[in-house]
């Protein structure tokens, strides 16, 4: 039974229930209505909790709302720690976060950036997915817009109705490729909010400057059709013009609503309206496809530094894409891009890059090749399989962007293995469901050699009495960086060049130990100090190249960022956000860490 379908069941006992004994639902129904007001102070943005002195709580009206006891914010922290890894199951995780998220934002973003390592698997990859395959059920109030396409013509008298009104940064979903768990629809919302709180809990931007957005054009999803508790529109997806129209209406109703430099992060679109809405508005609105571009960034910086561990040049290796869709072909292009700076020709840098779908090897032969992986069409003989081909052009990467949960088979891995001393093996498909392989197959068929990256992160491996430490493919090292460098710039538009910045800068972070270890990128815990890197770098370069649109142009980009990040610290400012001060800590120290187990391997 799925595990919508087993909360379906329990819901519908305890209606059965309710309606067996109907003096307690109405007993209920009369408390509902004598419940006293919130007051304003205690909204989610607004709210302190057992913060508020005892000064405030009086001048507020929130005397006697609280017990008595103060919390500093640290002391906070702990409780929502305690409670957090107390939970028995990161769902349960999820669903507690947001419910702290309703009622004390301050905290829960400071919880989030203190605590990064063990909770960004649960608001982001893994967690995240199989909280939006339930999403109807745990819904519990608004926290992004919806439009349906039943809002056309009305796009932004809708897109008004959310309550705050400077909007920064907006990310939009059409639910139709979540992750790698297909079309989700309405419930692709989820993946929006996860998306946009690593901008606050990343880059520090504000979080009432920013907006999920989910468009529900329908879903083709049979499953979300016939169940109760699906919350979108229950028609199928429209298409072709009448959805371009659509999503033309929302871009401008976004800009006329917020101005010209709110920027537009578009996620979890299926690959081919990925890049056709990416075509359409790249150099018309301030706007990226996380998937596409986000992903490239990341992918580019993950080769830049095999090349550095493997001391041989990224055109000498042989490169297997193994997917051609958003993130895969992201990849090969800003790849492509990179080489073309190093002053190679088209013919020289397809040379040494394989691309194989679902349907085999992209080969001239083949007629069902989308334009952008044209290129890369191989003058051979199509292989169907992609041990075969693996077998055949020894590649010492490969790169899995599939959503094919076992698709580098021992086979595969083995063979990695035997024809290089570091192979690199990228399983980029989320969540880890997903994944192309194991961090423990891809060491233990690789004699625990293989430099190892996910989309979803593994816990580290101990092969042979070394401890192997995966690092996570994802774009989450990019788009937070990224989203702050433009927004910092006030860009209009957002170059290409852009990607190619986070790459490199991105691909300094490994140091050598770490990459002895098989991690070809940072850490959870580095993730703000990366984000705030690739910020500066961003905006330099739109400074540099005339695009930014801040006057005068700051000095110092990073002092510049660091003066206006959101203080995470109750209006305590602190000088370097992304690092918090060493507080005293109250003796509420319970053994509550839950840390990853090592796999252990020996051969
Ligand atoms: N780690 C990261 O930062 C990111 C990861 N992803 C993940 O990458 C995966 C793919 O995403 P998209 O490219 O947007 O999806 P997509 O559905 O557009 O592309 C999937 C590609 O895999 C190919 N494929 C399917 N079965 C195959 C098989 N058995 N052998 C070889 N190729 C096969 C398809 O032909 C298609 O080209 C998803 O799981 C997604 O979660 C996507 C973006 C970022
Ligand atoms: C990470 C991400 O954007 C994806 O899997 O779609
Ligand atoms: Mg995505």
């Amino acid at each position: 039974m799925s595990l919508s379908k087993f909360y379906f069941a329990v819901n519908q006992r305890l209606q059965q229930t309710q309606s067996q004994n109907p003096s307690n639902s109405s007993r209920r129904h009369h408390h509902d209505i004598v419940r006293a007001p919130v007051p304003s102070v205690l909204a989610p943005k607004n709210n302190k909790g057992l913060n508020f002195t005892m000064e405030e709580r009086q001048r507020l009206h929130v005397h006697g709302l609280f017990p008595p006891a103060f919390r500093t914010m640290q002391e906070q922290v702990f409780a929502v720690a305690a409670n957090f890894y107390a939970r028995a199951s990161n769902i349960g995780r999820y669903r507690y976060l947001r419910s702290l998220r309703q009622r004390h934002e301050r905290l829960y973003f400071r919880f989030l950036s203190e605590h990064l390592e063990h909770v960004l698997p649960v608001i982001y990859t893994p967690t995240v997915g199989v909280a939006c395959t339930i999403f109807g059920m745990i819904f519990r109030g608004p926290m992004g817009m919806y439009v349906t396409k039943y809002d056309r013509g009305h796009v932004a008298q809708v897109l008004r109705n959310w309550p705050e009104s400077d909007i920064r940064a907006v990310c939009v979903t059409d639910g139709e490729r979540i992750l790698g768990l297909g079309d989700l629809g309405a419930n692709g919302m989820g993946i929006t909010v996860g998306k946009l709180e690593l901008y606050t809990a990343l880059s520090c931007v504000p979080p009432h400057q920013l907006l999920p957005v989910c468009l529900d054009v329908g879903t083709n999803n049979e499953e979300l059709l016939a169940d109760p508790m699906y919350i979108g529109t229950r028609d199928r997806r429209i298409r072709g013009k009448e959805y371009d129209e659509f999503v033309d209406e929302f871009m401008q109703a976004v800009v006329e609503i917020w101005g010209q430099r709110t920027l537009i992060h578009f996620e979890d679109f299926a690959t081919p309206n990925a890049f056709m809405l990416l075509e359409r508005y790249q150099h018309k609105y301030c706007c990226f496809n996380d998937d596409i571009q986000g992903t490239s960034a990341v992918g580019l910086a993950g080769l830049l530094a095999v090349e550095r561990i493997t001391k041989k040049k990224l055109p000498d290796h042989v490169i297997v894409f193994a997917g051609a869709g958003s993130a895969a072909m992201g990849v090969t292009s800003l790849l492509t891009k990179e080489l073309k700076t190093r002053k190679l020709d088209m013919e020289r840098i397809v040379k040494n890059i394989y691309v194989f779908d679902q349907n085999g090897l992209i080969v001239k032969s083949r007629k069902d090749v989308a334009p952008p992986i044209q290129p890369y069409a191989k003058d051979m003989p199509h292989i169907k399989a992609l041990d075969e081909l693996v077998e055949k052009v020894k590649p010492s990467i490969l790169m899995g962007a599939t959503s094919m949960a076992g698709l580098f088979s021992e086979k595969i891995l083995r063979f990695m293995g035997a024809n290089n001393e570091r192979p690199a093996i990228f399983a980029f498909s989320n969540p880890t469901s997903k994944s192309e392989c194991t961090a423990e197959q891809a060491y233990a068929f690789t004699e625990g050699r293989a430099l190892f990256s996910s989309g979803s992160l593994f816990p580290p491996v101990v092969v042979n009495g070394k401890r192997m430490t995966p690092g996570q493919a994802n774009n989450c090292f990019a788009f937070p960086g990224i989203g702050l460098g433009v927004l910092t710039a006030n860009a209009k538009t957002i170059p290409d060049e852009i990607f190619l910045m986070a790459a490199h800068t991105l691909a300094q972070y490994p140091e050598e130990e770490a990459i002895e270890s098989g991690r070809l990128y940072p850490k959870a815990t580095e993730a703000k100090d990366v984000a705030l890197t690739v910020a500066v770098a961003v905006a330099q370069y739109l400074f540099d190249n005339d695009l930014g649109q801040v006057h005068p142009v700051p000095e110092n980009i990073c002092k510049f960022i660091v003066e206006n990040l959101y203080e995470l610290c109750n209006g305590d400012s602190l000088v370097e956000p992304w690092k918090f001060p060493d507080l005293p800590r109250v003796p509420f120290t319970k053994d509550y860490k839950i840390p990853p187990e090592d796999v252990k391997i020996s051969f």
